[in-house]
Parts: C-alpha cells; structure tokens; sequence
C-alpha cells in the first residue's frame, strides 16, 4: 500500500552534527532554518536513533536485574508478613533499604553506561575507543571497595583474568556488541566526516533541475541512485534467494520458474508491461542460468534511466517531476529508492519529521519481518513525484535476487502513453490527505 506523509527528502547518513564544518560559517550567527537544514536534522536524528537503540538494549538488560527475583520474593515475604502480623519488621525495611540502595547504584552506572554511549555516537573518528577510559573511571569509584578487583579496562576490553562483577561484565559484553554492530555504520559516519558539505552538484545528480515559476533553489538534499540498509536493518534471509534452471535464456518463458512467483503469470509483452493487477514482478537475476537478454529481466535492463526525468517547479504544487522524452505505456519508468527502515526507526523519524515539519518521506508499507516480530519496513524516497487522481504512472513491486519481502523493491510503470515534458504522477491512494488535491484532473476525488 502506498501513502504518503509529505515531502519526498531523502539523504544519505552524514555526521555534521557536533563539529564546525571545513567551510567557512557564511554568518557568526545562522538564522535558525539555516541552521536546522534538512541535513543537520537527518544527522541528529541518526544519532538520536542510535543513542535510543543502544539504550534500549542496555536498560532492559539491567531493569530485568532489578525488576528480578530479589524485588519480587521480598514484595512477597512482605505481603505475607503484613496479612499476618499487621506490621512490617525493621528487617523488613532495612532488607528494602539495601534493595533500593543498590538499585541506585546500578541505576548510576547505567546512566553514566547510557553517558558513555552518547559519547561513542558523537565522537569524531580520532576518539576511538577511549570510552573506555570514560566507563573504567565509573567502575573503579563505583568498586573502590573492591580494592582487589583492578580493572583496566582502557586497552583492549576486558581481561580474562581479573574478577569483575558480573553485572559490569554483560553490560561491558553487551556494549562490545552494540558497538561491533556500529561499525559499518561508523566507517560510513567517517567517510561523511571527512567530505566536504557542498550542495548538490548538477552533474551528479541523475535528474536535470527547472525552476521557471519563482527563485527556489531545490532543496538541499543529497541523492541516493540504490536502496541502502538502515544499520538495524537485518539482511535479506538465504532462503529467500531464487532462480531458475530454464535452458535458451528462458525462452520458454511460461515454465520459468521465476515467473511461476508472479500470481498473474508473465505480465510482459515485447518488453511492456500489459497489466498492472500483478501482485509483485519477480526478475530473473544472479542465481538464474539466464543472461540479460532473457524476457525476465525488462525492469534491470531499463533501469537507471533517470536522466530523461526532471525536477521543476510545479506552479502550485511545489516541486514535481516531469519525462524530457515520450514515454510508451507499459515502460518501466524508474525505481524508488532510498533508505530501508525499520518500523522502530520509521515511527521516531515519522515524529521527528512532523514535529519539525520540514522533513517527509513516502512510506511504503509493505514488509514483514515474520522471524523477528513482525518488523515494518519501510523506504524513504528522494523522489518529488506529486499525486494524481488520474496517474500516468502505476507502482508495481518487483524482486530481484530475493523473495524476502521485506527488500522488495518499487518499480513505477506507465499506465499510458506519455509526451515529453509531461509531468510524471502517481496516485498516492490516501483517504484524507493533509493537503487540498490540486491535481486538475476531471476525475479528482
Ligand atoms: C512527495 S511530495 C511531492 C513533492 C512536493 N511537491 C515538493 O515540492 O516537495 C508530496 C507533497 O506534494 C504536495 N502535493 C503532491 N501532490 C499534490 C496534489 N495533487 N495537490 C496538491 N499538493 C500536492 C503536497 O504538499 C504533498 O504533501
């Protein structure tokens, strides 16, 4: 199902938020919406998803340590104690008291944890590691105590030998994972780091800019030309990977085995699509015996045609996109693209976004994570595609490579011949959308 929630920002992660950049301030001070551009608010919103994350972990691991056993059967023995001799017992309350004492304490050392891991986001590369100088200093005043247990936690992690309790352990242990998990993300953080901020330059973009109608600059956006994983995003599952064994490049194109995945049987002909009731496109690809002249491969032949697309400015619907060339009914025109989300980061960003309302993205709500509860995907899109009543252009998912449905891919087919210089739409199907429709269609609803 597609909806929409605005505007079609998309950006690749960077990491501006916390040092000044190389180029010089244009201003001692920046007016506000200069400086909450859509690219700062992106950075703060990928450290801000991170720092939920990794405190989400750690806090559930150590509240279950408290909530636990000990809390329990002493809310128990003071039940029974009350129903019985209608007092509670100074042992009773000391019992509480050293209870709630060392709640505290942990509670401290998950905060100054939680400290600590607001630290490894926003450092600059260069501070690798030393965190955990950050986390050793707690441990050591938390359990000076311990006179015995030394802890030196600053090099490498953890010694093996070294006593050191339990509790400080899973959390260290936990933290290590979380942040072997970042480290992709990191290194990408890194590149960014290092890269100057420049606005988008034309010749890299896929798509040409037109703005006859005021003085608007096209929004400071950065483009993405393939989908790309949100750090908690799992990759695609082995068993969904397919192929087919056709001979002759699937010739016969009715038994290969990968349209047998599409409900509708082979919905191409010389290459158009001819319907679009289809459920999903399922592609030959890389597990296939097949080569790019196989009938199955119409979306992967065609794709990356972006730059007979051009974003101009609409006279009253703000940007849009338009075709520079005819288009015959039934081509694929262009994919979606853009960030692949989880439901969790999908419903901090939707409140964030709206919030601030100066971001959006299109949902695309069409995954199942059916292993791990049910996760949500979704895809946040670049593209400026303005709504129709009466489309020119069709959304039809595909696959390619995989069958996990939570990567398949949107591909948007013409739903009749266009002209150049059409204004390219699709029907975003909402029932109350935020805005008046101003599509001119006879048909509007
Ligand atoms: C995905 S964006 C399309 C690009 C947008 N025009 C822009 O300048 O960023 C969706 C937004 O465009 C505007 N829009 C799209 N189709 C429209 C329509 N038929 N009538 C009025 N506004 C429309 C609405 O403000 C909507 O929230």
């Amino acid at each position: 199902m597609l909806t929409d929630s605005s505007t079609g920002y998309s950006s690749l992660p960077s990491n501006r938020s916390s040092i000044p950049s190389k180029q010089a301030a244009p201003e001692a001070t920046p007016a506000l919406e200069q400086y909450f551009n859509p690219r700062m608010i992106y950075l703060w919103l990928k450290n801000l998803e991170a720092i939920i994350h990794l405190s989400q972990a750690l806090n559930e691991k150590l509240n279950s340590d408290f909530i636990s056993l000990e809390w329990v059967q002493h809310r128990e023995v003071m039940k029974n104690n009350i129903k019985h001799t209608r007092e509670i017992t100074t042992d009773l309350i000391n019992r509480e008291i050293s209870l709630i004492s060392s709640y505290v304490t942990e509670y401290s050392f998950s905060y100054e944890l939680i400290q600590a891991i607001g630290i490894i986001i926003f450092r600059p590369p260069n501070y690798v590691k030393t965190i955990w100088d950050t986390v050793a200093e707690v441990v050591n005043k938390m359990h000076s105590s311990q006179q015995n247990t030394v802890l030196d936690l600053s090099a490498t992690g953890l010694p093996n030998n070294k006593i050191i309790p339990a509790c400080i352990k899973e959390a260290f242990d936990g933290l290590t994972q979380i942040e072997n998990k970042l480290d992709p993300w990191d290194s990408r953080l890194e590149e960014l780091w290092n890269a100057d901020i420049k606005p988008p330059q034309k010749d890299l973009l896929p798509y040409s800019v037109h703005n006859d109608v005021d003085d608007d600059k096209l929004p400071y956006l950065e483009f993405t030309t393939e989908n790309f994983k949100h750090w908690g995003v799992k990759d695609p599952a082995k068993e969904f990977s397919y192929g087919c064994t056709c001979r002759n490049n699937c010739r016969d194109i009715e038994v290969c085995s990968c349209i047998q995945h599409c409900e509708a049987g082979y919905p191409f002909k010389n290459g158009k699509l001819i319907r679009s009731d289809i459920g999903a496109i399922y592609e030959c690809n890389s597990f296939c015996g097949c080569d790019y002249t196989c009938p199955n491969r119409n979306i992967q032949k065609n794709n990356m045609n972006d730059k007979n697309l051009q974003i101009f400015k609409t006279s009253n619907r703000g940007w849009g996109v338009r075709t520079l060339k005819p288009i015959k009914e039934g081509s694929f025109v262009t994919e979606h693209v853009g960030e692949i989300i989880n439901s969790r980061t999908s419903m901090l960003r939707s409140i964030c976004y709206d919030k601030l309302n100066m971001m959006g993205y299109f949902d695309l709500d069409y995954g199942f994570d059916s292993d791990k509860g049910s996760k949500i995907l979704w895809y946040v899109v670049l593209k400026f595609m303005n709504h129709s009543c009466d489309a020119n252009l069709v959304t039809i998912p595909f696959f390619v490579e995989t069958k996990d449905i939570r990567f398949q891919r949107i591909g948007f087919f013409a739903q009749r011949d266009i002209s150049k210089n059409t204004e390219l739409t699709i029907d975003y199907r909402i029932q109350n959308s935020h805005f008046e429709c101003l599509c001119g269609s006879k048909f509007c609803r």
